[in-house]
């Protein structure tokens, strides 16, 4: 069975600019490092009541949906299918909880690396109707594996790809793991679902939910120059054999499909990804453009040059927009790397 990755369980909800400081640093040292982190889940930001509801809600509906941006009134302003008209209030809600822990975790950032001000990117985050910007939440549906009974050995439920936005926050459900990460080496590491469970720490609370797991998109590591990393991830198949993770609860079966939830977030279009007021972004790319080797990427580093190795100002939309262009270049070239594809 491959090594789970070992990746920190911070938690967020410290008072006071001592233990933010301290949280923060600890934040921004796990992005750097591994690009994926755990938030414990108090249950503040975002009600254990409001997850499971949103569970039920894919569960019902047996199919993939993006929900973009909802109206004042807590209306989608896509059409979205009748059977989650009735839930248009509650999605709106939890997209809004959902975007309210990121923009928490993007003041962090901005306290971890001295930014000035520090709520520099919470603020390129801030929402408001006329303000349209790339975040996206996202409702998926794995079919269960025996419903495709030709599948290959190496075939994965989601190919290799990192995230286009700044934060990513994804939910899953205890037994259902499936995500693996790339690591510096090049090896696949799977992400237990209960970190805590799984490496035999501390007792596992039945009543809590998991941890919410956040990792780094894409334009969060451009914007740093590379400081805040972007890691590529895949979703496997459950093990033949159901072998899960060590310690993780609940087997996950062929005859399973898998949900999970995901938000993307991204500032608003029209944010100019400009340098970074903060003396440790702007000595990590000066350190960067010295080292000879910086033009390769690290395995398991997804995304596009840094931010300060581009001539132009790009805006959070014009990034998008090349991401998802080199995206479907790499697809019609052969290479499926499916990427968030989040329009
Ligand atoms: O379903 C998962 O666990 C991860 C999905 C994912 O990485 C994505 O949609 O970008
Ligand atoms: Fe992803």
């Amino acid at each position: 069975m491959p090594e789970a990755a070992s990746l920190p369980i911070i938690d967020v909800s410290a008072e006071g600019p001592d233990n933010q400081a301290k949280v923060a640093k600890a934040l921004v040292d796990a992005a750097a490092e591994y690009g994926f982190v755990y938030i414990k889940n108090s249950g503040l930001d975002l009600t254990h009541e409001q997850i499971e509801n949103a569970f039920a809600m894919v569960g019902d509906f047996k199919e993939g949906f993006n929900f973009g941006a909802f109206n004042a009134s807590g209306k989608a302003t896509q059409s979205i299918p009748s059977s989650m008209e009735l839930h248009q209030v509650e999605l709106a809600a939890f997209r809004e909880a959902c975007h309210s822990v990121c923009r928490k975790l993007l003041l962090l950032f901005g306290i971890g690396l001295e930014v000035s001000p520090p709520d520099f990117f919470a603020k390129a985050h801030a929402t408001a109707p006329e303000k349209p910007s790339g975040s996206i939440l996202r409702f998926l549906y794995y079919p269960p594996p025996s419903a495709t009974p030709d599948a290959q050995d190496d075939d994965v439920r989601a190919g290799a790809h990192s995230d286009y936005g700044s934060v990513t926050l994804l939910f899953r459900l205890p037994g259902q793991a499936g995500l693996e990460i790339l690591t510096p080496s090049g090896a696949w590491a799977p992400v237990p679902v209960s970190p805590a469970a799984s490496s035999g720490e501390g007792e596992d609370d039945d009543e809590a939910p998991p941890p919410i797991l956040v990792n780094i998109g894409d334009l969060l590591s451009y914007w740093t120059n590379g400081l805040l990393r972007s890691t590529v991830h895949r979703v496997a198949f459950p093990a033949a054999g159901g072998d899960t993770i060590r310690g993780e609860k609940g087997k996950e079966s062929a005859a399973d499909p898998r949900y999970s939830i995901v938000y993307f977030c991204h500032p608003a279009d029209d944010t100019p990804l400009a340098a970074v007021p903060s003396e440790r972004v702007r000595s990590f790319s000066s350190e960067k453009k010295n080292d000879l080797a910086g033009a390769a990427p690290a395995a398991g580093a997804g995304g596009a040059n840094s931010q300060s190795q581009q001539g132009k100002v790009l805006t959070a939309k014009e990034h998008l927009q090349s991401r998802l262009r080199a995206t479907y270049l790499q697809m019609y070239s052969g290479e499926k790397e499916g990427g968030e594809e989040s329009t």
